[in-house]
């Protein structure tokens, strides 16, 4: 039996992430820390030469997940409180592993280590896997500006790299329970008995 649930919702970009531990978090009664999307000012500067501003990109929602995790550790987790997050830290280096390059990249792999190596890890894992049609759809759907020139290629290689980096953190963190979820047969959204499912196999690994 999970001590203290500290559930995070994990998957590439228009997966569902928010919307699904928005949902959960309701179901369950559970506080949700959603990250900081909107505020960041690098993020349409990226998207248009990913070169030039992937080191301020990946260091600012590294800074900004440390200080929520940090903050989640502290107000929740050592007061034995359960949490639902709309990501995991991992996300950082499954990103900045694929667009930084050279000596950034070995910097950031410093700090993100010194950063991170002590906060708070999850116990639950839920990783909606998608097609890419799926999550160009709803990226799509979303209507964000500056995502709408998003590059295929790019979506393809996060999507490898999600798998990889989920394979990574089952043989890392056996402990961890990784429930995968199918983003393109589940519409939690559009079917209330596909939200029912997972709720019930969340309900399930956190009573096991
Ligand atoms: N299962 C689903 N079925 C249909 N639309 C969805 C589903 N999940 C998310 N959406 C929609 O897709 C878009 C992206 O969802 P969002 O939760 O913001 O994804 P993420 O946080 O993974 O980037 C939103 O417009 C949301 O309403
Ligand atoms: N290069 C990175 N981009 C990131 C990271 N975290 C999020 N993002 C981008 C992807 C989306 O355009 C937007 C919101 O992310 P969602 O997954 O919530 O849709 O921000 C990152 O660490 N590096």
């Amino acid at each position: 039996m999970i001590q203290v649930p500290f559930i995070a919702v994990e998957g590439p970009i228009g997966a569902g992430k928010t919307t699904l531990a928005t949902m959960l978090a309701h179901r369950f009664q559970y506080p949700i820390v959603k990250e900081i999307v909107e505020e960041n000012p690098f993020l349409d500067k990226f998207y248009q030469n990913i070169d030039e501003w992937s080191f301020q990109l990946e260091m600012f929602f590294l800074c900004n997940r440390y200080k929520q995790l940090e903050d989640t550790g502290l107000n929740f987790i050592q007061q034995q409180l359960p949490v639902i997050s709309d990501y995991h830290i991992h996300k950082n280096l499954i990103f900045a592993e694929r667009t930084l390059k050279g000596i950034k990249r070995d910097k950031y792999r410093e700090i993100y280590h010194i950063l991170t190596d002590d906060l708070p890890r999850p116990n639950v894992i839920l990783y909606i896997r998608a097609s890419l049609d799926t999550l160009m759809h709803r990226i799509n759907k979303r209507g964000r500006d500056f995502e709408q020139d998003m590059e295929v290629g790019y979506m393809e290689q996060l999507i490898a790299d999600y798998d990889a980096g989920m394979a990574f953190l089952a043989e890392r963190e056996p402990a961890t329970r990784i429930i995968t979820i199918n983003g393109d047969d589940l519409d939690f959204v559009e079917h209330t008995e596909h939200f029912e499912q997972i709720a019930a196999r969340v309900q399930k690994e956190l009573n096991s």
